[in-house]
């Protein structure tokens, strides 16, 4: 099969919401070369040194790639891709130059560049993913371990957003807790959450695509007795409230969806929201307090932000 392989040149805070426009459009595996990649201390991986390739990053700002299969409506996919990206400047979102290049990719090329950017990596204090093609072993025994196949799905599991919502979940996941994933992608955090001992994991995306893949990550870690991964939008699934939910979608969708929220949290529970660039943070926070959470702890990485807040009991 023949792949258009789509280059949109952006900035680092427009990586995430280009990133799900490529997705809705039906790309298969986003990538994404950042020209500070290359500037950052890289520390070696597991006693290998990690050597990167400066022919493959842009000399400044990001490059996402998108692979998407040629058929007779590729022209009409590209252009609707384009608008939707022009339109983030209507949400105070700076898209860069945003220039969108075309070319096509056969599909032994596609699964060689979308396997050859991930490695293991430890990503929190208890947290190492593991891509399903590399070999790993443990090196501590209280280390948990993810397997991912990111397949066609968003969560690679090392973007800063699902690594501070693992690192958040390790907070707040208690053993024998009940826990709903909103919008769970490859399924990486429904997977976390298990493996810290919770009871039962409802987990659940808008896209077909991402609860395939799901389904299999959650296979794949021997989770499935404890894991059930549904078709739905937002809450609409839920029929019994969590001790944690957890939220990685953009910061429009989760201020849309606070009151909803709060039902879904029992009395004393955590509500873990992410997926929030840095200038949408206070509106966020706002929207949560109105709706009766207490904020508990803001984390940042990069300029992503993660809101960690309770529901009183
Ligand atoms: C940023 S990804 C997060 C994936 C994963 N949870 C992680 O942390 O890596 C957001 C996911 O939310 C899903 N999503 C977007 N809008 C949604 C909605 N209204 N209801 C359910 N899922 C939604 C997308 O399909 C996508 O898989």
């Amino acid at each position: 099969m023949k792949w258009s392989e789509l280059s949109i040149h952006t900035t680092n805070e427009a990586v995430e919401p280009i990133s799900n426009i490529l997705h809705e459009a039906g790309a298969s595996g986003v990538v994404i070369e950042d020209s500070e990649e290359l500037t950052r201390e890289h520390p070696d991986r597991f006693g290998e040194i990690y050597a990167l390739d400066p022919d493959e990053f842009p000399q400044e700002g990001v490059i996402v790639k998108a692979y998407l299969p040629v058929t007779s409506f590729i022209a009409e996919t590209i252009e609707g891709i384009r608008q939707a990206v022009h339109q983030l400047t209507a949400f105070d979102i700076n898209t860069g130059r945003a220039e969108i290049t075309v070319s096509e990719v056969h599909e032994e090329q596609w699964a060689t560049a979308w396997k050859k950017y991930y490695h293991p990596v430890k990503i929190s204090q208890r947290f190492t993913i593991v891509p399903t093609w590399e070999e790993y072993t443990p090196v501590a025994s209280d280390e948990l371990i993810i397997e991912l196949d990111p397949g066609m799905a968003f969560g690679t599991g090392t973007h800063p957003t699902t690594v501070m919502c693992l690192q958040a979940l390790e907070k707040t996941v208690n053993p024998g807790n009940q826990v709903i994933d909103v919008g769970t992608g490859s399924g990486v955090l429904a997977v976390g959450a298990a493996l810290l001992g919770a009871a039962h994991v409802h987990a659940l995306d808008l896209d077909e695509v991402a609860v395939t893949a799901a389904r299999e990550n959650v296979k794949l870690n021997n989770t499935h007795d404890r894991v059930n991964v549904v078709h739905g939008n937002l809450l609409d699934t839920i029929e019994a409230p969590g001790d944690v939910v957890i939220a990685n979608i953009l910061a429009e969708v989760i201020i849309s969806f606070t009151d909803d929220a709060l039902t879904a949290v029992k009395p004393g529970g955590y509500y873990v929201t992410s997926g929030i660039i840095g200038a949408k943070k206070e509106d966020v926070k706002q929207a949560l307090i109105a709706s009766g959470f207490v904020i508990d702890e803001v984390m940042m990485m990069e300029d992503w932000v993660t809101i960690i807040s309770k529901k009183p009991l």
